[in-house]
């Protein structure tokens, strides 16, 4: 179902172009004004997908129209109708936000192709913004507790800058969440965040994972292969886990951050890449530098500054919002409807001990709504928090 609107003061040229239209598909339904005033007055009570304006019209023009268009309904698409002498007017409508224009009298398949288009575009922006809607979403940070909001001001300044930034806390705190807002806030969002897990990579293909390698560098090598710092080039690139990164490694990729420059296995010429780093850590690197198992060099490179993300028994009073927030994200997910968390459900909540800490927590609010009645209750959370 498409809403169109027609906005056209000769009455011929309307009917014409209703009756084209309405017959194209009778999932559209078409209204129509005989001047601007009358077209802006439907579209305070309806909402448009596709608007056909004319151009020249007694009272308010077809520009006029278009502006006010632009300004307030800016994901409707308009297509200009123009007559003998004013193509030129059709163009700068283009220049101001109009999708396209046709001219009159309407030939038919240019008219049904220039709508057809129009309202794919529309419907293309209208699920691009709810794609975006879902992921940011996805990456909200709930919480407002001391120290989380003193993450959230960290990452406010920190953001927009060209920092490399250490990420540290412990397993499932969000510490990846972090690293998404930073590069959510910063001028690189534009380009692509990649991210390598560090730990998950065997150290024989480190090398080759980050600076990719040339065709033949080594037996399977069958192609050249862009490695992940050429991939994030004007991007931001987070190595997680970056303390179970071997020593070899890490002398890699102190030397790619001195000079911004890397070189792929069995590559001879250097690349220039430009690149902000993230890393982040659940370990304690000054242990490991003390332990011989993290250069210190390396450390320093990486921690221009350092945001410590608190682990959940650090902030239990964050606990009643996050319950909240898993809990409508797990009914619309599982198709569960919402249920009630009681007072003695949050206070049981309260008192675990939350080692693995948000993920932790997100695993048993859905343990819960799978499980339990309309209502979560304290008893609840004894009996199946912990199975
Ligand atoms: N403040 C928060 N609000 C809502 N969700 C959160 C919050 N912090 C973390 N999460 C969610 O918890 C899960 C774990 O977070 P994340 O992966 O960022 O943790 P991590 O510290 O990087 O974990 P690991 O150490 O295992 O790599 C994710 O699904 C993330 O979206």
């Amino acid at each position: 179902m498409a809403n169109i609107l027609i906005i056209e003061d000769e009455k011929a040229i309307r009917n014409v172009l209703r009756n084209i239209i309405a017959e194209e598909n009778n999932s559209f339904s078409v209204d129509d004004a005989e001047h601007g005033k009358a077209g802006l007055d439907l579209m305070a009570e309806k909402s448009y997908d596709l608007v056909l304006c004319d151009i020249k019209m007694p009272g308010m023009d077809g520009i006029e129209v278009l502006d006010k268009i632009m300004s307030l309904y800016p994901d409707t698409a308009v297509v200009m109708i123009s007559g003998h002498g004013d193509i030129e007017t059709a163009v700068d409508c283009i220049k101001k936000g109009a999708y396209d224009f046709i001219s009159k009298p309407p030939d038919l398949n240019r008219l049904l192709n220039t709508v057809r288009n129009a309202l794919d575009r529309t419907q293309l922006a209208t699920e691009v913004k709810v794609l975006k809607k879902k992921v940011s979403k996805k990456y909200e940070m709930i919480g407002d507790s001391g120290s989380l909001s003193e993450v959230k001001d960290m990452i406010e300044k920190v953001a927009p800058t060209e920092a490399r930034v250490l990420i540290m806390g412990p397993n499932g705190s969000g510490k990846e969440l972090v690293a998404h807002h930073l590069h959510e806030k910063s001028e690189r969002s534009k380009a692509p965040m990649i991210e390598v897990n560090c730990a998950a990579i065997p150290s024989e293909l480190i090398e080759s994972e980050l600076f990719g390698h040339k065709k033949g560098a080594f037996t399977s090598a069958v192609k050249d292969r862009k490695g992940k710092f050429e991939l994030a080039d004007g991007g931001t690139l987070f190595l997680d886990e970056i303390g179970d990164m071997s020593l070899s490694a890490q002398a890699k990729v102190l030397r790619a951050l001195q000079e911004s420059k890397i070189t792929p296995v069995g590559g001879d010429k250097e690349i220039k890449v430009n690149v902000r780093v993230l890393a982040a850590t659940n370990k304690d690197l000054q242990k490991e530098i003390a332990d011989g198992k993290f250069r210190e060099d390396l450390y320093h490179r990486l921690s221009v500054i350092v945001i410590r993300v608190p682990g959940l028994n650090d902030r239990k009073e964050d606990i009643p919002q996050l319950a909240e927030h898993f809990g409508e994200k797990i009914s619309e997910e599982q198709g569960i409807a919402p249920k009630k968390i009681n007072a003695d459900a949050i206070k049981a909540l309260q008192a675990f001990d939350w080692t693995g800490n948000i993920r932790e927590f997100r695993n048993v609010m859905e343990r819960l709504y799978i499980l339990c009645g309309p209502e979560i209750t304290g008893t609840d959370v004894e009996q199946y928090a912990r199975k």
